[in-house]
């Protein structure tokens, strides 16, 4: 059995981050998936050119208008989970560093599912630092309006049509109402145009970390609230009726209760 050993490639945006490269690349303190290494991009000219046709970092930052989100990166052509790196070296990277893989051998989900690693799924987690709790729950929106807004700016930017993907709450997104999970981003755009150029990893993700940024400017300090409607105007729900099921705790009888969806509580559920 062929083991692949995970390299982890770093590259930064600002002058700043040479230093830091030099300090992350074999520093031991860090908790790495076991033989795995962290060198700088800056490489000699064969490997730098094979790893632009997987993913092209400077592509990507010459793409990113963010100072701080997704300007510090971090690439694995294969890498067990982007999250379980960062999060496990959470200290070790400046806020908003972006962490991006080919593969994820072992991809985490929400509530202990495992996530698959579909061909040209765009994988890559970040990280920041809230000091509220309070407005934890609503940073999942935040991301979702990145993600859509990213992805218009991307197309606007190519002149290919934007396909319509709204959210289901909380953050899911969805083309079109339909949910399946392997909704390639491509094919949806051939539709509305068979002649439009394919989409480039490195430009979507680029204008998403930079639609990031700008959104969650006022955000830790104003909150949720500027950003409701827009959170609205893109989500699957407003006005839709729901049946939720109740069970009576004496006689434990279901009824079935339609309720029509207004929006968000002030804690942030729906
Ligand atoms: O279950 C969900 O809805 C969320 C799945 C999140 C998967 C992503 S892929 C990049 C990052 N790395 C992981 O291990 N998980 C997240």
């Amino acid at each position: 059995m062929e083991v692949v050993k995970c390299v982890i490639f770093l590259q930064g945006k600002l002058p700043s981050h040479a230093d830091l490269i030099h300090a992350l690349s074999g520093n031991k303190d860090l908790k790495l998936p076991e033989g795995a290494e962290m060198v700088s991009l800056a490489l000699s000219e064969s490997t730098g050119a094979k790893l632009r046709e997987l993913f092209d970092t400077s592509l990507y930052l010459q793409n990113l208008r963010a100072s701080e989100f997704g300007a510090f990166v971090l690439y694995s052509p294969v890498i067990p989970s982007t999250h379980t790196l960062l999060s496990q070296n959470f200290h070790a990277f400046p806020q908003g560093t972006v962490c991006i893989a080919g593969a994820q051998l072992q991809g985490k989900g929400r509530a202990g599912n495992v996530w698959e690693s579909p061909k040209a799924c765009l994988m890559f987690s970040f990280t920041m630092k809230m000091t509220s709790g309070r407005l934890l729950p609503f940073l999942q929106y935040v991301v979702s309006l990145a993600v859509i807004e990213g992805l218009e700016e991307t197309c606007n930017s190519k002149g290919i049509p934007a396909p319509e993907v709204r959210i289901k709450w909380p953050n899911d997104l969805y083309a079109k109402g339909n949910r399946k999970p392997t909704t390639c981003l491509d094919a949806l755009i051939q539709e509305l145009d068979p002649r439009a150029a394919n989409l480039r990893q490195e430009e979507l993700l680029a204008f998403i970390m930079s639609r990031f940024e700008k959104l969650n400017g006022k955000f830790p300090t104003d909150g949720f609230s500027p950003l409701q409607e827009s959170y609205y105007s893109r989500w699957l729900h407003s006005g839709q009726t729901v049946t939720l099921e109740e069970k009576d705790p004496k006689s434990s009888e279901v009824s079935h209760v339609p309720v029509t969806i207004r929006g968000l509580t002030p804690s942030g559920t729906c």
